[in-house]
């Protein structure tokens, strides 16, 4: 999360670039607490397995997958907004992961799901094809400085994978609040072939996504927010 502390390591030349730093990060007591206590039914393990969604959640509901949820706040609120749909949540920090448990604890929320493991990989191990009904990807860690923009998840070929996870009329959104990202996203995803933007350029946000603590701030400051929602064709 916060790339101007983190120190990247070099990339072996056999390893692909990662779009996440692992840093270790104080867990708080109830975080211990909830990844002790629900950690065993709603933390999937990370498995080169087919994921069973309908064994997962006990039913056949429609599945979005998050990338890189942070402490939780906005996959905890939008799974009590869509409460028939199913998440499954990728993160590797696991003090998010730990924030997250918390809040399913506290509010009684069935339809999460958490993998604590590198998005790119779930995807491809554990997803299958047209798996998909959403995928959700906010605010991706921006990679500011130039020589660490390679490291930015959201890519061409990244995206090109991703497509093939997503149902037919299933959709891709987007937010970030870093504009060269934004230009970024919006290049990569008008050019491929797969996904129809559903806007004019940048989409109004969505009602499902909540304004997060950080979002507010930063709006008061004149800052920035852009919303992208493709979908796939
Ligand atoms: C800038 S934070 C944003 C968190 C959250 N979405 C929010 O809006 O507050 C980006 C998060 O993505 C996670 N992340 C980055 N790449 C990831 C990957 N390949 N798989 C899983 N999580 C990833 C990071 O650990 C970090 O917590």
């Amino acid at each position: 999360m916060d790339e101007q502390n983190s120190n990247p390591p070099q990339n072996p030349q056999h390893r692909p670039i990662k779009s996440f730093v692992t840093r270790p990060g104080r867990m708080g007591t109830g975080q211990i607490k909830a990844l002790a206590e629900l950690g065993p039914k709603f933390v999937l393990p990370y498995k080169v397995e087919r994921l069973d969604t309908a064994a997962t959640f006990g039913r056949s509901a429609p599945l979005v997958l998050e990338i890189g949820f942070g402490m939780g706040a906005a996959t905890a609120d939008i799974a009590q907004t869509l409460p028939d749909h199913d998440f499954i949540g990728c993160e590797v920090h696991e003090p998010g992961v730990g924030a997250l448990l918390k809040l399913i604890g506290e509010r009684d929320i069935g339809n999460i799901r958490i993998v604590q493991h590198d998005a790119v990989e779930v995807l491809r191990d554990m997803i299958g094809e047209a798996a998909l009904d959403g995928v959700h990807i906010f605010f991706p860690d921006p990679w500011h400085k130039k020589r660490h923009n390679k490291r930015r998840l959201i890519q061409a070929p990244f995206v090109a994978n991703l497509v093939k996870h997503i149902k037919p009329g299933g959709y891709l959104h987007c937010a970030t609040d870093w504009q060269p990202y934004a230009e970024q996203i919006l290049d990569v995803l008008s050019a491929e072939p797969a996904l129809q933007n559903t806007a004019a350029g940048y989409a109004d946000k969505p009602a499902y996504r909540p304004l997060t603590k950080f979002e507010s701030r930063g709006i008061k400051l004149g800052h920035g927010v852009w919303d992208l929602v493709f979908r796939k064709k």
